[in-house]
């Protein structure tokens, strides 16, 4: 079997001390298509931005020879401020600068390529929109198209499904089965289970820790899914990080 290119071993991430994620190891291959499903609050979020280096392992780590510029990334709707006047093609284009850099110029070759991305998500036309005039579901459609200027190897999507309607969703996954297609590594943080098993052939379900990690139809089984929620029942929003022996540290006063 071929070396990973991420793996994370024993990893704990936490929030001034309270951890979001216990104890998770595993892997990720080159080329990969993984969901990461569980409840709300179940360290989703968190596990993302720690594969960029967002936020630090309290414990444990996770390996690999990326750099931030080998990621690309989604955030989740509600973390992207879309009153800010810019328009249709600039936003795009911004997925260029993780490319050429800070100090790097975007020339009319990049802005062609913003163009012919805006055209491959469906919205030729719309280069000189404000992002603010916008539906929920264009604007995804330009999120979509930065990622496919950044050309990242891999590809992190928190939530990229979230109310957005059924033509959209399909034509935005299609681009998913192309990025995997082309050897992409994919990563989505996915809330309905049916679209991930349809169209993610690699399931990381998490509940704060590790209920499984493998294929799909492995991972979401009957026990696994009823494991989830009944640990998410008991999430304690108070618990401290674990001793290094592994048993829980001591709670917060
Ligand atoms: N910036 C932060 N500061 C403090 N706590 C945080 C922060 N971000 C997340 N948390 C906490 O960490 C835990 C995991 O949050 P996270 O957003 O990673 O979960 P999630 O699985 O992505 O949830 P959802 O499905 O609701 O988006 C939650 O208890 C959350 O309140």
């Amino acid at each position: 079997m071929s070396e990973a290119l991420i793996r994370i071993d024993n990893l704990t991430l936490a929030y001034d001390r309270h951890p979001a994620v216990h104890h998770l190891s595993g892997h990720l291959q080159e080329g990969s298509l993984t969901a990461i499903a569980g409840p709300n609050g179940a360290g989703k979020s968190t596990l993302l931005k720690a594969l960029m280096g967002e936020i630090r392992p309290a414990e444990g780590a996770i390996h690999h020879r990326l750099t931030r510029h080998d990621f690309g990334y989604l955030p989740q709707a509600a973390e992207i401020n879309r009153r800010f006047p810019i328009t249709v093609l600039d936003t795009v284009v911004l997925g260029a600068w993780r490319r050429v850099g800070a100090f790097g110029s975007i020339g009319k070759a990049e802005r062609m390529k913003a163009g012919e991305a805006l055209a491959t998500v469906g919205l030729e036309g719309f280069e000189r929109r404000a992002i603010g005039s916008l539906s929920a579901g264009q604007f995804q459609r330009v999120l979509f198209a930065r990622l496919l200027l950044q050309d990242a190897r891999v590809i992190l999507l928190d939530e990229p499904f979230t109310a957005i309607d059924a033509r959209t969703t399909r034509d935005l996954i299609d681009l998913v089965a192309q990025w995997h297609g082309a050897g992409r590594t994919v990563i989505a943080v996915l809330h309905d289970l049916d679209q991930v098993r349809q169209h993610f052939p690699q399931t990381l379900l998490i509940a704060r820790e590790l209920i499984g990690w493998g294929p799909t139809e492995e991972v979401l089984t009957p026990a696994n899914l009823l494991s989830m929620r009944t640990m998410a029942e008991r999430f304690d929003e108070d618990a401290d990080v674990c001793r290094p022996d592994g048993h829980p540290g001591r709670r917060a006063a």
